[in-house]
C-alpha cells in the first residue's frame, strides 16, 4: 500500500503549504555552489535552482537553451544566479542559503521533486528560514516546470511552457523584489506503469485517520490514500480534484479495496477527476491529518511529489500563507 501526497506549495498572495511533522530532509552541510563561491553578493537577487538530471536529463538541456532568453528577459531587473543541483536534497541547501543571503526570489527549475526540495528549503525545524539581517524582506518562490510530470503547475491551468513561466516571473519581478526512477524513460506513462507494477505484491491495509484533531476514523482495506493541496499527480492524474493551493486546506482521497483491473477501468476517470463517484472512493477536506496503521507493520510507504518520505505513522498539516509564490 502506498500513501502519497501531491504537493507542498503555494500560489498568489498568501497561500498554504503542507508540512510533514517529521523532518523532511537532513540539514546537510551548506555547500551551495552558486552562493558558496563568493558570488553571493553579485547573484543573490534571483536564484534559479536547476536539476540538470530532471526528466531524464532533458531539464538540463532545455535549461541551457532557455538561458539566453531568460537573461535577455530578466537580466535588466535581476542579478541572475544559476545553481545546478549535484544530487538529491542539494536543492534544499541551495534554497536555504539563498534565503539566508537575502535572495528576492528562488525559482525551482525542474519537476515536482525539485519544487518539493526547494519548498522545504524555505523551512528549517518547522519554521520559515529568514535572511541573515533579520529584516522584513522575504523571498518569493517561483517555478519553471521542466520535469517529467510537473503536476503542481497543472493546478494553475499551465501548459508547462517554460517561456510562459519566465513571462510570469518578469511581470512580478518588481513585486518579488519588493516583498521582500526507473520508468522515467517512458515519459508521463511511467506513472501508470509504476502504479500497475505497485499492484503486484500489493496488499490492502486497515488504517485509522484523525482529521483536524477530531476523533480517529477507521478505514478498512485501504489501497491508496492521497493528500493534495493541488489537483494533480502522476503526470496529470487529477487525483485530488478539489485541491487548490490557495484554499487553506488539502483534499484527502481514499481508495479502498481497489483491484488492479478497477484501476485500469477507471484510469480515464482518474485523469479527468471524476473518480470521486466511483465505488470505494471517498474524499474529504482537512487542514491537518494523522494517519496510522491499525496493526503496526512499519511498512506503509509514504511518498511526496515522487520523493520517499518514510513510513507511517505520519502527520501532515497546512501552513497557511507560508510562502509568497510567483504565479
Ligand atoms: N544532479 C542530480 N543527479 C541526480 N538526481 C538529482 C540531481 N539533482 C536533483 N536530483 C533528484 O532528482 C529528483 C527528481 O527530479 P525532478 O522532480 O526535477 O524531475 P522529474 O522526476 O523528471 O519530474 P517530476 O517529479 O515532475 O516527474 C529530485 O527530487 C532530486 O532529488
Amino acid at each position: 500500500m502506498m500513501i502519497s501526497f501531491a504537493v507542498a506549495i503555494v500560489p498568489m498572495a498568501k497561500p498554504s503549504f503542507i508540512r510533514a511533522e517529521q523532518p523532511l530532509a537532513p540539514d546537510l552541510a551548506a555547500d551551495c555552489t552558486a552562493l558558496g563561491r563568493g558570488a553571493a553578493s553579485r547573484c543573490r537577487d534571483i536564484v534559479f535552482v536547476v536539476n540538470p538530471r530532471g526528466a531524464n536529463g532533458k531539464t538540463g538541456k532545455e535549461w541551457k537553451k532557455l538561458l539566453p532568453h531568460l537573461r535577455s528577459r530578466l537580466g535588466s531587473d535581476f542579478n541572475i544566479c544559476e545553481s545546478l543541483t549535484s544530487g538529491p536534497c542539494h536543492a534544499i541547501d541551495i534554497t536555504r542559503e539563498a534565503i539566508r543571503e537575502g535572495a528576492d526570489a528562488v525559482i525551482a527549475v525542474g519537476g515536482d521533486g525539485t519544487l518539493h526540495e526547494v519548498v522545504n528549503g524555505f523551512f528549517w525545524g518547522g519554521k520559515p528560514v529568514s535572511n541573515n539581517d533579520q529584516s522584513v524582506h522575504t523571498t518569493a518562490l517561483g517555478l519553471i516546470p521542466l520535469g517529467t510530470g510537473s503536476d503542481f503547475a497543472r493546478t494553475f491551468g499551465r501548459k508547462n511552457d517554460p517561456h510562459d513561466a519566465i513571462e510570469r516571473i518578469s511581470k512580478v519581478s518588481a513585486k518579488a523584489g519588493y516583498y521582500a526512477s526507473r520508468y522515467k524513460k517512458f515519459g508521463k506513462l511511467c506513472y501508470v506503469i509504476g502504479a500497475l507494477q505497485a499492484f503486484f505484491g500489493h496488499y490492502n491495509q486497515d488504517l485509522k485517520i484523525k482529521v483536524d484533531n477530531g476523533g480517529w476514523d477507521v478505514y478498512p482495506l485501504v489501497t491508496a490514500l492521497c493528500i493534495g493541496n493541488a489537483k494533480y499527480f502522476g503526470g496529470g492524474m487529477k487525483i485530488t480534484p478539489n485541491g487548490h493551493p490557495s484554499s487553506g486546506t488539502f483534499e484527502v482521497v481514499v481508495l479502498q479495496d481497489f483491484k488492479w483491473y478497477e484501476f485500469v477501468l477507471n484510469l480515464h476517470k482518474l485523469y479527468n477527476g471524476t473518480h470521486l463517484s466511483v465505488k470505494n472512493v471517498s474524499s474529504r477536506s482537512a487542514s491537518s491529518i494523522e494517519i496510522e496503521e491499525i496493526v503496526s507493520t512499519n511498512s506503509i510507504f509514504v511518498q511526496s511529489d515522487g520523493e520517499y518520505l518514510g513510513f507511517l505513522p505520519k502527520k501532515f498539516s497546512i501552513l497557511p500563507g507560508a510562502i509568497e509564490m510567483i504565479c
